[in-house]
């Protein structure tokens, strides 16, 4: 490359991080991923050390993201700033090295915490009250955001103990994984947009105009660092006890490390780890811990010297859309579905994500043949972010709803101010099919070898029409079935069998009615003790019960008010399903409130029993470990878990001290 091929190189880089910033800060709408973002900058930063071109306005040198015009602006007095990052171990040790050669010796310490995937925040503390949050913005100047601030609870509005004068905090605002899919599941049913990923339902969160919307958000807050007008110089690990002393919260995932092979191992074992967390982190910070060092070191106009990100492997990708096609829910809901050309994301591959519905589709304008920005959302559903360079000339012709169901034919209709279009003919055979399906589920009737391609071929052949044809099958009509031996068959009818024996609650969700979910159906059994009782009772009553609001209660009486249900559920009870509240259904309080990890494998139960004999006694089980946990419940080779938990005095039990306390038999 010449000179000239390099300025006209650097041009077109800046031109396109100057864009992929403003729709990443501004819009929340980025068009690549973190990693190709990342891969340019450093492009961009090589060219520009060779050929001499940085200048001050270049994105290596500025902070990404400017204030918006909907809040105050503010003036950080010291600057809020980046991080350099890198994907990748080597770079990880020539920062070490850097450090060392700059300071001159090996005195230091480090610190290595996670790098949460949120918002960057400011928060002001004068005389100990809350006077002010800001965003980060371009470092210099954010928005004053703080009648937001406010209303998240993990922001004191005044600080505890002996604060300082002036405390200047830093920290990240983020949404817990959970939360996240609750938040677009609730956005969802109210018709609008789900949000891309949890990170840009906290920055989308936090701009909101009315701060009572915002305390609606479950957003949190993690607090990492201090400025305050006291001067002595104090370590990171100081730090980090000052602010809960303050009263402010802390992520107790820090680890101070004497060496850079220390800091490799955290990195190692969190990029595991980091998948049980409640909340996203793409890497983990390696700061040096000592405030006197850090000085000594200083920063650039982007970015300090003493730290960096390691980030793990990004949870985007771009890949091209084949196709678009129409997918038929158990409810008759219609989801358009992406086909992708296949492409790893986060350790899966991933061949199509859903667009939601019709209007999300046009929001993005996304057609087939389109290069697409994919991602995972809370880690879990892949999804597509945005179209790459929409503006090109040879695009297909914008996508249109077909206004037919692609499985019967029948005319699709809108119901309400429902976005979805639906089927609502009730011998769609997808919907037969999943709804059979749903019937014979884990959660539901459970019953064992009548997954999907058997209910196929039993709906195929004619042989049901509705799961409450399931009680009526003979061996003889499964054994000519694919893949149907005489034991299988004899198998399918014994499991069909037992489902009988299943307790009221599990029928109720098994019915499949819209928005009766475990939970729900748990409640409904508790609140009427039996089918009939629930069958005849009006909207008013059923919304009586705690939990339960009205659109549920209206679902479940249009689901009895329907003939062909009541008539399901009328072959049900002649087959001896459980129609009323059993016994052993009651709770026990002896778990009341408590919180337990599982770790390793137990000798009598798998996970899902004993989740459920946790339950049963009042308790919940939790994926993590952590100062709130009550008991670890230890099995045979425990994982990490288990060392976390010595770490953090939790009380270890093993399963017969577990049936002790809840006092059962295996
Ligand atoms: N896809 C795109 O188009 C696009 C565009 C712009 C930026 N980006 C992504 O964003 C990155 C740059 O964003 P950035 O400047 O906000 O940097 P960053 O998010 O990579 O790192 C800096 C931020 O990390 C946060 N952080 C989280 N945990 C922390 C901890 N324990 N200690 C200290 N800080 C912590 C801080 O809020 C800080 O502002 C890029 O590297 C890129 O991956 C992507
Ligand atoms: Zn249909």
């Amino acid at each position: 490359m010449n000179e000239e091929q390099a300025k006209k190189r650097v041009n077109e880089l800046r031109d396109l991080l100057n864009k992929a910033n403003k729709a990443y800060y501004q819009d929340a709408q980025p068009f690549i991923s973190d990693k190709e973002f990342d891969e340019y900058l450093a492009e961009l930063e090589r060219l520009e050390n060779q050929y001499d071109l940085a200048t001050p306005d270049s994105p290596t040198q500025r902070v990404g993201g400017e204030p918006s015009s909907d809040f105050e602006t503010v003036s950080h007095p010291v600057q809020l700033l980046s991080l350099d990052n890198t994907y990748n171990e080597d770079e990880l040790n020539d920062f070490d090295r850097r450090v060392r050669e700059l300071l001159g010796h090996e005195n230091f310490t480090y610190m290595v915490e996670l790098k949460f995937d949120g918002a960057a925040i400011r928060l002001r503390y004068e005389n100990g009250d809350l006077v002010l949050g800001a965003t980060r913005g371009d470092g210099e100047r954010g928005d004053d955001i703080t009648r937001n601030i406010r209303t998240i609870r993990d922001i004191p509005l005044h600080l505890e103990n002996e604060y300082p004068g002036v405390a200047e905090i830093r920290g990240e605002a983020y949404i817990e994984r959970d939360a996240f899919v609750r938040l677009n599941e609730h956005r969802e049913q109210q018709g609008l947009n789900a949000f891309a990923n949890p990170r840009n339902s906290t920055a989308g969160s936090l701009k909101m105009q009315d701060p009572r919307e915002v305390a609606r958000r479950p957003i949190r807050f993690f607090s990492f660092d201090l400025i305050t007008d006291n001067e002595a110089p104090i370590t990171q690990y100081e730090k980090m006890e000052l602010l809960q002393e303050y009263g402010l919260r802390v992520c107790q995932h820090y680890k101070r490390c004497e060496e850079i092979a220390a800091v490799h191992a955290q990195i190692d074992e969190w990029k595991e780890l980091r998948h049980d967390l409640p909340y996203e982190t793409d890497g983990v910070v390696v700061k040096v811990n000592e405030d006197k060092y850090r000085e000594e070191l200083g920063s650039t106009s982007k970015a300090p010297r003493w730290a960096i990100a390691y980030k793990f492997e990004a949870e985007q990708a771009t890949t091209v859309v084949k196709d678009i096609r129409l997918q038929v829910g158990r409810l008759g809901k219609i989801t358009p579905v992406a086909d992708f050309k296949a492409v790893e994301l986060a350790g899966t591959t991933v061949k199509h994500a859903s667009l939601h519905n019709e209007d999300e589709i046009h929001r993005k304008d996304i057609r087939p043949g389109d290069r697409v920005v994919v991602e995972k959302a809370g880690e879990i559903i892949p999804q597509v972010v945005s179209v790459i360079n929409p503006d090109r000339d040879d695009r297909s012709v914008p996508f249109e709803m077909p206004t037919h169901c692609p499985a019967c034919n029948e005319e699709l209709v809108k119901l309400g101010e429902d976005v979805d279009w639906r089927c609502i003919n009730p011998e769609c055979p997808p919907q037969i099919r999943q709804r059979i399906e749903h019937f014979a589920s884990r959660d539901a009737l459970d019953i064992e070898g009548l997954g999907e391609a058997v209910v196929d071929q039993l709906v195929t052949e004619g042989l049901i029409k509705t799961y409450a044809d399931l009680y009526e099958l003979k061996k003889e009509q499964l054994l000519p079935l694919e893949r149907m031996a005489e034991k299988s068959a004899q198998n399918l009818i014994d499991a069909i069998n037992s489902s009988k024996e299943q307790p009221l609650h599990r029928v109720i969700y098994a019915l499949g009615i819209r928005f009766v979910g475990k939970t729900v159906a748990r409640d409904l059994a508790n609140g009427f003790q039996t089918m009939d009782a629930l069958m005849d009772a009006d909207e008013e009553t059923i919304a009586e019960i705690d939990s339960i609001g009205p659109k549920i209660a209206e679902s479940v009486v249009k689901f009895f008010d329907q003939e062909h249900n009541r008539q399901m559920v009328k072959t049900l009870r002649e087959h001896g399903l459980n129609f009323e509240m059993e016994e052993q259904e009651q709770t026990s309080q002896k778990l009341e409130g408590k919180k337990l990890v599982l770790t390793g494998s137990l000798p009598s139960f798998t996970r899902k029993e004993a989740t459920e004999l946790i339950e049963k006694h009042g308790g919940k089980r939790t994926s993590s470990v952590s100062g709130n946990t009550d008991y670890l419940l230890k099995g045979d080779s425990p994982g990490s878990k288990y060392d976390r938990a010595l770490e953090l005095g939790i009380a270890i039990i093993e399963e017969k001290d577990f049936l002790n306390i809840i006092g059962e038999k295996v």
